[in-house]
């Protein structure tokens, strides 16, 4: 599917900084919006219902996989997480840059749907600094903490399917990596588009 505004999908390893990194590009690019996800996770600290997450339960979940509301939704440390169709299809339609938080399998189905989205991974410096920023985040039990170190080794053996990896050790050196790669696309897409218009109008097609 095509649309005029650009589709940015973050992944990472749960800890990594994905949600830290997104939030600060959305303070720094007034062009970019980020999709609320649902999930059947219970909320945790501070989340707020509708901003962090749509808070569902199990059956509300299912009811919507059925009802096909979902572009992409997959099981994530034991939990359910979609994007829901009507959260980002108006705003890419209506020309808006969209960003995706999720994790890789909803990542390679986004790029099924939408070729043209542009996928980057995240990656901790080390195994060990991803353990502290869990521990340090203070969100989450060890049970947690360990199924979430346990699936990080297959989460980061995803990476190779991305368009981009961005190391996160120094937050500001990401962040610019981030910022850039953000920019270089829609300089691309736009320079793609006038390409494309010039020719249909050279060629009485337009
Ligand atoms: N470059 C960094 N250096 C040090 N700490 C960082 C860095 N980036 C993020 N953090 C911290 O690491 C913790 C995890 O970050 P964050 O919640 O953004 O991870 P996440 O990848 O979004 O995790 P999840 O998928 O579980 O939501 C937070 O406490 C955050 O402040
Ligand atoms: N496939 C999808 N994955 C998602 C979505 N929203 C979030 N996520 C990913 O789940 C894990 C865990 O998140 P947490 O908030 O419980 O720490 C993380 O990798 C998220 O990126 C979604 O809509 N689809």
């Amino acid at each position: 599917m095509e649309t005029p505004g650009n589709l940015f999908v973050v992944a990472a390893p749960s800890g990594a900084g994905k949600s830290s990194l997104v939030k600060a590009l959305l303070e720094l690019d007034s062009h970019l919006r980020v999709s609320v996800s649902h999930t059947t996770r219970a909320p945790r600290g501070q989340e707020q219902n509708g901003r962090e997450y749509h808070f569902v339960d199990r059956p509300a979940f299912d009811a919507m996989v059925a009802a096909n509301e979902f572009f992409e939704w997959a099981e994530v440390h034991g939990n359910r997480y979609g994007t829901s169709r009507i959260g980002i299809e108006a705003r890419l339609m209506a020309g808006e840059d969209v960003v995706l938080e999720i994790d890789w399998q909803g990542a390679l189905q986004i790029k099924q749907l939408f070729p043209y989205a542009v996928l980057i991974f995240i990656l901790p410096p080390s195994w060990q600094e991803l353990e502290q920023r869990l521990r340090r985040r203070g969100e989450d039990g060890e049970d947690v903490i360990a199924v979430r170190m346990q699936n990080a080794r297959e989460e980061v053996a995803q990476a190779r399917h991305f368009d981009y990896v961005i190391i996160n050790g120094l937050f500001e050196t990401a962040l610019f990596d981030l910022k850039t790669v953000v920019h270089s696309q829609r300089l691309k897409y736009a320079a793609q588009r006038r390409v494309k218009s010039t020719v249909f109008h050279a060629l009485d097609l337009a």
